[in-house]
């Protein structure tokens, strides 16, 4: 993963090589003391040690017995299922992967009139084993598959935590189960059992991914000039200190798409915490110069847009043209395309004085994604870090959980009866 902060110097907001340079000392306290969490195997910073922790032989011989599945349905809600999600929309494989990490019916239905459910992995992911959404799901698809005949405990896998209600089941039906890493939080568990069980089933590279999360781990270091992830958390903690409240990250690969929503939930879950954080925007490059990069360039002065890219790509020709207007277009390439957008993106960024930076990997395959999700992740931690935010820990959404709980019938909880209180004003 390479870092370019060149296009955050003097724009509005803005930094100077001088901002850096004094935010570097505390960079290096911060590096200290991330790095004691990891030799420590403490609450959080264990995520930044994962890639030396995990075990790819415990992943592999989890799904060993389910053979070349046609498709895997990944049933989990947000760290759970994000991770996963990344690596399969990110590497081509031949067995599907799908999401259900939402309630809606509809959506429900329609994935399971399509899935091969005889021939599906039905993989479980929650830490807690409590998450509404999931075991929603998870009964859901247990019962499509009674109804199709198939028996779910041959097809399912359990990712969670050590007790809760998908250990019991897991232990109950002698289900293929692994363990959630104890001292990672959701958003930070892509590098273990929960982001990796799903690319072992699509018969992708896990070890590869590790090596670049330890391609991102060895580059980690007491200077934010010498390690790009922590170039990347210093430059949007300064950023955000002087009033880059948005970073629009925007990825030139559909194949990073869900990338930026693993992103959104690391960054938003992590960092907004005390009336303090930057909301992440999740964009995609080229399509969204046709949409948001209007409000970049000419909206309020409150952002910082991440341009991301893998600088190798397979390629597509653009056949030459008699067109007169297209000649230009004509033997060229949608790579070569895209990345003249990208580059007159972060131009025309530049030009307008909107803060940009560009991250750039080799390009989308294991090892990349691994040094990729690692990088922001030890990024996200440092910024926590310079912000003095407790970044492992998300109370703020449990309010909503018990309200939903509580309107359910599933306990007391006074959050519900604020519901009934809603002050309205109705225009129909
Ligand atoms: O893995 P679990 O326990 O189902 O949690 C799923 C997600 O819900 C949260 O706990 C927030 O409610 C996230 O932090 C987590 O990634």
């Amino acid at each position: 993963m390479r870092v370019d902060l060149g296009n955050a110097l003097e724009t509005t907001p803005g930094l100077t090589t001088e901002t850096l340079d004094r935010l570097d000392e505390r960079v290096a306290a911060a590096h200290e003391r991330i790095t004691a969490g990891m030799a420590d195997d403490e609450f959080g910073y264990a995520a930044l040690a994962l890639p030396e922790t995990a075990d790819p032989d415990e992943i592999y011989a989890a799904v060993d017995g389910f053979d070349r599945p046609e498709a895997v349905l990944t049933v989990g809600i947000g760290g759970s299922a994000l991770g996963a999600a990344t690596l399969a929309t990110a590497l081509e494989s031949d067995v599907d992967a799908y999401v259900l990490d939402n309630v809606d019916p509809d959506d429900a239905r329609a994935l399971l009139a399509d899935l091969p459910l005889a021939d599906t992995v039905l993989n479980v992911v929650s830490k807690s084993g409590t998450t509404a959404e999931t075991l929603a799901n998870f009964l859901v698809v247990r019962e499509a598959m009674a109804d199709a005949g198939v028996d779910w405990t041959d097809r399912t896998l359990v990712t969670t935590g050590e007790s809760g209600n998908l250990r019991e089941l897991a232990d109950r039906h002698d289900l293929p189960s692994l363990p959630v890493p104890g001292g990672v939080p959701g958003r930070f568990s892509a590098l273990s059992t929960v982001g990796l069980a799903v690319a072992a089933l699509q018969g992708h590279d896990v070890e590869a991914v590790l090596a670049g999360g330890r391609d991102g781990m060895a580059s980690l270091s007491g200077s934010l000039y010498e390690s790009p992830a922590y170039a990347y958390g210093a430059a949007t903690y300064a950023l955000a200190e002087r009033g880059a409240r948005t970073n629009a990250v925007m990825p030139y690969a559909e194949s990073l798409e869900t990338f930026a929503e693993w992103f959104a939930q690391l960054w938003a879950e992590s960092l907004g915490k005390d009336g303090l954080g930057q909301t992440p925007a999740r964009a995609l490059g080229a399509t969204d110069q046709h949409s948001q990069l209007q409000l970049y360039r000419a909206g309020p002065p409150d952002k910082l847009v991440t341009l991301v890219r893998p600088t190798e790509r397979a390629d597509v020709p653009i056949p030459e043209t008699d067109l007169d207007g297209l000649a230009y277009l004509g033997g060229s390439s949608l790579g070569g395309l895209l990345d003249a957008e990208f580059e007159a993106t972060e131009a025309s960024l530049a030009a307008a004085d909107v803060p940009n930076v560009r991250v750039e990997v080799d390009r989308v395959d294991e090892r990349s994604l691994g040094e990729l999700l690692y990088g922001m992740e030890a990024a996200c931690v440092l910024y926590g870090e310079l912000a003095s935010v407790s970044t492992f820990t998300q109370p703020a959404v449990e309010w909503g959980k018990k309200a939903a709980r509580g309107l359910l019938g599933g306990g007391d909880f006074p959050e519900a009866d604020a519901v009934t209180e809603k002050r309205e004003l109705r225009v129909e």
